[in-house]
């Protein structure tokens, strides 16, 4: 499970004006976040991939590029989860093929479905393959929250081994942890890895380690050894970098910082996103030259 420990990109996808996902420079962005940014492990298909936008062919492609530039050097979960959960199962195999190290699944969003409905979901995919399963909780994106008692029954189902936890309810989070302390937990709000990591949790997924993570790892680090001083100090400096990034335009940002990295032409998001980030990229250059040389 350790390989399954540390700071996990939440991968960003570098889009071409016609929307497609554009393979070669997805393969860049791997190899930035490994040897530039320093990330422990990535995490494929979530809310920064804009994965919802996409269809399971596209997901499906970029496990496989991702898996291919990877080589081997970092650990990597697949988001599998939509509300077509036969896509979700199809990506699922596949991820575990590619010899993926888990699989995660959001929330199933849109329609209120029951607690048993999301248990079902749950079960369903996590039994459909031998790798272990991170539940996606993101209750400010998908409108879901759970009770301590639904966590509880969702730690009981085979292969459901953790949890990646974006929410600010930082009691609930001490309670997983507290009674649970064999789920893998991990924060996903960047700026808070702070007031998470002193509960002694897993991890941390996020955005901004598609081009921070080194800072992310060292005030793990920094907590682990019980430095909180320090700790402190260096999630305020990491937060004056988040600060700036996110007045500007998070994705735009963080995707013109690796363009710029290997002078690649430019990327985009994808529709309904806003499409041309070309326009940050000189305040991109000014964030990248003060906070990441
Ligand atoms: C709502 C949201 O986008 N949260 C981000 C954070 O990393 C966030 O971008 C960061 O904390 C800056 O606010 C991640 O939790 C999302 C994530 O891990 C994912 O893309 O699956």
């Amino acid at each position: 499970m350790n390989k399954l420990k540390g700071v996990f990109a939440a991968l960003l996808i570098p889009y071409d004006k016609d929307g497609k996902v554009n393979h070669e420079k997805l393969e860049k962005f791997v190899e930035y976040n490994i040897e530039v940014s320093g990330v422990q492990g990535l995490y494929i298909n979530g809310s920064t991939g804009e994965a919802f936008m996409l269809d399971s062919e596209e997901r499906k492609e970029i496990l496989k590029t991702v898996a291919k530039a990877a080589k081997g050097r970092v650990s990597l979960i697949a988001q599998v989860g939509q509300l077509n959960i036969y896509k979700a199962l199809e990506e699922a195999k596949l991820a575990e093929e590619l010899g993926y190290d888990a699989i995660s699944a959001v929330t199933p969003f849109y329609y209120k479905f029951s607690e048993e409905q999301i248990l079902e979901y749950y079960k369903t995919i996590a039994e459909s393959t031998s790798l272990p399963l991170i539940a996606y909780y993101i209750p400010l994106l998908s409108n879901v929250t759970f009770s301590m008692a639904t966590f509880e029954k969702l730690f009981k189902i085979k292969n459901v081994a953790g949890v990646k936890f974006t929410a600010t309810d930082l009691y609930t989070l001490e309670r997983i942890k507290a009674k649970h302390p064999e789920v893998l937990v991990y924060y996903g709000f960047d700026e808070q890895e702070l007031s998470a990591a002193v509960y002694g949790i897993d991890g941390f997924i996020g955005s901004t380690f598609n081009v921070n993570a080194k800072r992310a790892v060292k005030l793990h680090e920094l907590v682990q050894a019980g430095k909180l001083k320090e700790a402190r100090e260096l999630q305020a400096e990491i937060n004056d970098f988040i600060d700036v990034v996110l007045a500007n335009g998070l994705y735009a940002i963080l995707k013109e910082i690796i363009r710029q990295e290997f002078d690649m032409e430019t990327v985009y998001c994808r529709l309904p996103m806003t499409q041309d980030i070309s326009k940050y990229a000189d305040e991109a250059k000014k964030i990248r030259d003060k906070y990441l040389k």
